[in-house]
């Protein structure tokens, strides 16, 4: 497969005790290189073939073995990651081998995590195929699988040593996955960057086109930014979670049927709802204009108490309980308590916004 777009190639740091590069452009995977002289590669099954022989050429002869693990968010599981372990053990990865992660953001946090736990640590690098996976799941190192109780409840902090974001591998991706994982990039710019906000819904944010390298790249760079300054997240990396507390819980609650971009934009347009309520800006018609545009998979019906046990074992939450990530205004996030009835009562108005409200497509919105 060619390469989409004339080569332009940005490179986005990450700082920290252990500091590496984001490389993002057409292309990336064929430069990819590792410090190490066994490799294994843990990909998503369903990644097209081409992706895989790409990253596999530039990784030969380093690669020990391929381990491929089900397609999206079922390779997150404890029995998943028992079996990857034991392949590594198997094929006597030594501790100076590295892991490397090809897929959307589920295979890289299960690669990342079996890196991070086989022999209590070998290196790690992520090769992002996914909108989401580049903008987000990537960088930064959060790594984990989900519990039946909760999204991402058993994990590490496991940063990668390089990222590679070949934007060709974008071309594969059904729509539908593009625009979910455009949540986080708008994400993005409502807790810091607000130029990200047209350019994400604007027509030319499409692999190929001039400026879409630039853009996904000015959207890495948001959380590369905070993740250098708070990689543990002891304050301002709880930002990036804007949106995220519905939206585990959608996705726990409907056993992932509602992919996370999906509920991440679901999620979003609930913490608007609750910033205005809590006297912030009212920017509801900033997550209205993404769920129309991103037009995210159905919801069955749910109430706030289906709903509210899994909000409570949010990772933010503490002992006095569950802490929301709310906006100010553009760029100005706060990590708050809020009280219960304030809590259902938005979910009120979301539920009749989502369900019965019939705005979702109907109004028009020119970035
Ligand atoms: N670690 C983090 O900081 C972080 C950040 C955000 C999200 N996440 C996690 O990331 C996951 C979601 O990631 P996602 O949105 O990438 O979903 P995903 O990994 O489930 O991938 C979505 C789908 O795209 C397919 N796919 C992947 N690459 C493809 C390609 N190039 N061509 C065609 N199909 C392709 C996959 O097989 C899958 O069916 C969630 O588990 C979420 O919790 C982690
Ligand atoms: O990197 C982070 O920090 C984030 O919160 C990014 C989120 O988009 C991502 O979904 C992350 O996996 C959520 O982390 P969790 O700690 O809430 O599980
Ligand atoms: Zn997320």
């Amino acid at each position: 497969m060619q390469p989409t777009e004339t080569l332009h190639l940005r490179q986005v740091e990450v700082g920290g005790n252990v500091p590496y590069t984001v490389e993002v452009g057409p292309g990336v995977l064929s430069r990819a290189r590792v410090e190490a002289r066994q490799i294994a590669l843990i990909h998503d099954e369903a990644v097209p073939q081409v992706w895989i022989d790409r990253l596999s050429a530039a990784l030969s002869p380093a690669l020990l073995l391929t381990i491929p693990v089900p397609q999206g968010e079922a390779c997150k599981t404890l029995e998943v990651l028992a079996g990857v372990l034991s392949k590594l053990a198997a094929a006597n990865l030594p501790r100076d081998g590295a892991v490397v992660g090809l897929g959307g953001g589920a295979a890289t946090d299960l690669a990342g995590f079996a890196a991070a736990s086989y022999l209590r640590g070998v290196a790690f690098y992520t090769a992002p195929t996914t909108l989401l996976g580049m903008v987000d799941a990537a960088v930064g190192g959060k790594t984990g699988v989900n519990l039946p109780e909760g999204k991402n409840l058993v994990g590490a902090f496991h940063p990668p040593r390089a990222v590679w974001c070949d934007t060709d591998t974008l071309t594969t991706l059904p729509p539908a996955v593009f625009r979910e994982g455009a949540a986080e990039a708008y994400k993005h710019g409502l807790i810091s960057d607000p130029s990200l906000i047209d350019r994400v819904l604007a027509p030319d944010f499409v692999p190929g086109s001039a400026t879409f390298t630039d853009t996904l790249a000015d959207a890495i760079a948001v959380k590369a930014g905070v993740v250098t300054r708070d990689l543990l997240e002891a304050g301002e990396r709880a930002y990036l979670n804007f949106g995220h507390t519905l939206a585990h819980a959608l996705e726990a609650v409907t056993q992932h049927a509602v992919p996370h971009g999906d509920a991440v934009g679901y999620g979003m347009h609930y913490a608007a709802l609750l910033s205005k309520a809590q006297g912030g800006e009212d920017l509801t018609e900033y997550t209205r204009a993404f769920l129309r545009w991103q037009q995210p998979a159905p919801l069955p019906t749910l109430t706030y108490d289906d709903v509210q046990p899994y909000m409570a074992r949010d990772k933010k939450a503490d002992a006095e309980g569950v802490r929301f990530v709310l906006l100010h205004a553009l760029a100005r996030p706060y990590l708050t308590r809020v009280p219960d009835a304030v809590l259902r009562e938005q979910f009120g108005v979301w539920q009749v916004e989502i369900w019965g409200g019939g705005w979702l497509g109907a109004v028009d919105y020119t970035p």
